[in-house]
């Protein structure tokens, strides 16, 4: 049901858009004239008259009359037939085949995924128009054989797209957590994974059948064609031969060449636009000043991060706004370590990710101030955020095996971000590099740096982007659940990396979290959130001890602590015996 509402909002999006609406309407025209030939033309596409050959536009001939006196309407109607129906046919079979093959080699990878990916590689490698040349050579000049020899050609064009999207989502945690359901492949590919290659191939169809015309109609010209079948390309070469003496000629198929590959790539532009929500204008961002009510004033506000009023909203794809944080109040002081709570779809994140003006596509803040080591970034232009982040506003995020790069060695991911943000040399900042790890506490630091991701654990790794963290030495960092992917042993020592980074070097730290029992461990305040407000903040201590809000209480409730504690667990023969 949501993906029909989704498919119709596609299509929707697509006819809205000029450029859509304009290819569309060519398009299906043509297809309509085409079809209905038999009853636009006056004749059919081979009758002759040599008594009127080059015989200029008249009442049953509108275009004339071509170099063996037949109707140029009727043959550019019944060679768009041959035309559009080969494209068709190319792109049927390079569908049929590159699609299945692709999904296949995407999903289970493996020697089928080699040896289809070593065929396309081939298959790619050869030089379309002369293969075509010699399946003429071989086959015979029916122009459907070619097309269809042309389907071959193009199949390894959405294998390899096909392929490369699906071997992405192949390790997407919603794929993997589908596959534990229980779910069969079948059910997850048509399920999960056709829906991510859909739109690509759309598009891909559209870019493919305007390729397929344009290189039908270049061997027809180039007399490699039967020449007894009409067709847009046979009409080129037989007015190019009769140029001097006619040469409006040329100009009909070249214009049906021309509009329909024209309109076949503007509508797999818009088709894109339209898939990937591109169509609606983006809500303009508003200059900072423009974001700040009237009344905030700055007497009472953190110095090092202090947040008001701060409102975030995603545009929805009919045009309207879905707010999801209503009017946040938060500030953070150097040294000092604030825990921001809530359950899960709360607005935590939100609220972080405004801060450091990383709003994924379609959210932005539309109301409320945010001011940053004095620096207002509500409505910062995205040029003059990104200095901020790194030097002075740093982030860990929540999963860090997914936030380093497996094709580089921790050492370069360190040293590639010190040499850009802060000049260093190659040398110098290695040797930070090394330091950074030291301080992380990483055991082995030289060798660390020599390894890739998959080489070190999750607890290092998480080690690792708390250096890359304090590499430029941030005043704030913000940490967004930086221990949920980690085992309870390596989150405490994490935890307290955290705390000691926090009081050596007097940094303010905001800490995303839904767990009670770290905001107890490590923070000096707290601020509760529910449904994109902040409910209650204060001290740690008092919140935790004597919570005002309804909702910061339900939230203690919910810890286990006071639970009976289970019986422990003993094998199945032991428990067995005692019964
Ligand atoms: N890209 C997006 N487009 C539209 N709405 C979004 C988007 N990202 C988040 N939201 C909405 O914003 C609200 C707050 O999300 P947020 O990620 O801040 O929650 P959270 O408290 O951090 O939860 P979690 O602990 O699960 O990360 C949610 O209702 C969510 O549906």
């Amino acid at each position: 049901m949501r993906e029909g509402v989704q498919r119709r909002g596609a299509f929707g999006r697509l006819v809205r858009n000029p450029l859509g609406a304009a290819s569309l309407l060519v398009l299906a025209l043509l297809v309509l004239a085409v079809a209905l030939a038999p009853l636009l033309a006056s004749q059919g596409p081979q009758a002759a008259s040599l008594a009127h050959a080059f015989d200029g536009p008249s009442g049953g001939h509108p275009l004339g009359m071509d170099s063996a006196g037949r109707d140029v309407l009727s043959r550019i109607l019944y060679g768009g037939r041959t035309t559009l129906g080969g494209a068709v046919v190319s792109v049927a079979i390079a569908l049929v085949l590159g699609v299945p093959a692709g999904l296949y080699a995407g999903y289970r990878a493996g020697r089928f995924d080699a040896a289809a990916s070593w065929t396309a590689d081939l298959v790619m490698a050869l030089p379309a128009m002369v293969v075509l040349l010699a399946s003429r050579a071989i086959l015979g000049s029916n122009v459907w054989v070619l097309m269809v020899v042309l389907g071959f050609l193009v199949a390894p064009s959405f294998f390899r797209l096909v392929r490369g999207i699906v071997a992405d989502v192949r390790g997407e945690p919603y794929v993997d957590a589908a596959r534990v359901s229980g779910l069969s492949d079948l059910r997850i590919v048509a399920r999960h994974v056709l829906i991510v290659v859909r739109g690509p191939v759309i598009i891909q169809v559209a870019l493919v059948a305007g390729l397929a015309i344009g290189l039908q109609a270049g061997l027809e010209f180039l007399g490699v064609g039967s020449g007894s079948t009409a067709t847009w390309g046979a009409m080129l070469n037989e007015a190019f031969q009769n140029i001097q003496r006619s040469p409006v000629l040329l100009l009909w198929p070249g214009l049906a060449l021309g509009v329909t590959t024209g309109a076949l790539v503007l509508l797999a532009t818009a088709l894109r636009d339209a898939l990937e929500d591109r169509a609606g204008t983006p809500p303009r961002r508003r200059r900072a000043d423009a974001l700040v009510p009237a009344d905030v004033s700055r007497d009472d506000r953190a110095e090092l991060l202090s947040i008001r009023g701060l409102a975030v909203a995603y545009a929805r794809p009919d045009g309207t706004e879905a707010e999801v944080v209503h009017g946040v109040d938060l500030d953070v002081r150097p040294g000092e370590i604030v825990g921001l709570v809530g359950e899960s779809g709360s607005g935590k994140t939100q609220t972080a990710f405004s801060v450091l003006g990383i709003l994924p596509d379609g959210g932005h803040v539309t109301r409320g101030s945010v001011i940053v080591a004095g620096q207002e970034v509500a409505g910062l232009p995205e040029r003059r955020h990104r200095r901020l982040r790194g030097t002075t506003v740093a982030y860990v995020p929540q999963e860090p095996m997914s936030n380093l790069d497996p094709a580089f060695t921790i050492g370069s991911q360190l040293v590639e971000p010190m040499r850009h943000v802060m000049g260093l040399s190659r040398k110098d900042a290695a040797a930070r590099a090394l330091d950074l790890l030291r301080m992380v506490e990483i055991p082995e630091p030289e060798q660390v740096l020599r390894r890739f991701p998959h080489q070190i654990s999750g607890g290092m790794a998480q080690r690792v982007l708390i250096a890359g963290a304090m590499s430029c030495d941030p005043a704030l960092l913000i940490a967004d659940e930086p221990t949920t992917a980690l085992d309870v042993r390596v989150q405490a020592d994490v935890l307290d990396l955290l705390r000691r980074l926090q009081a050596e070097r007097g940094l303010g730290v905001l800490l995303v979290t839904h767990n009670l029992g770290v905001v107890a461990d490590l923070c000096d305040r707290v601020a509760v959130m529910n449904g994109g407000r902040i409910v209650e903040t204060g001290p740690t201590d008092r919140v935790l001890r004597d919570p005002q809000d309804p909702y910061t209480r339900r939230l203690l409730d919910a810890v286990l602590d006071d639970a009976p504690p289970r019986a422990p667990w003993r094998p199945v023969e032991a428990r067995s015996e005692t019964a």
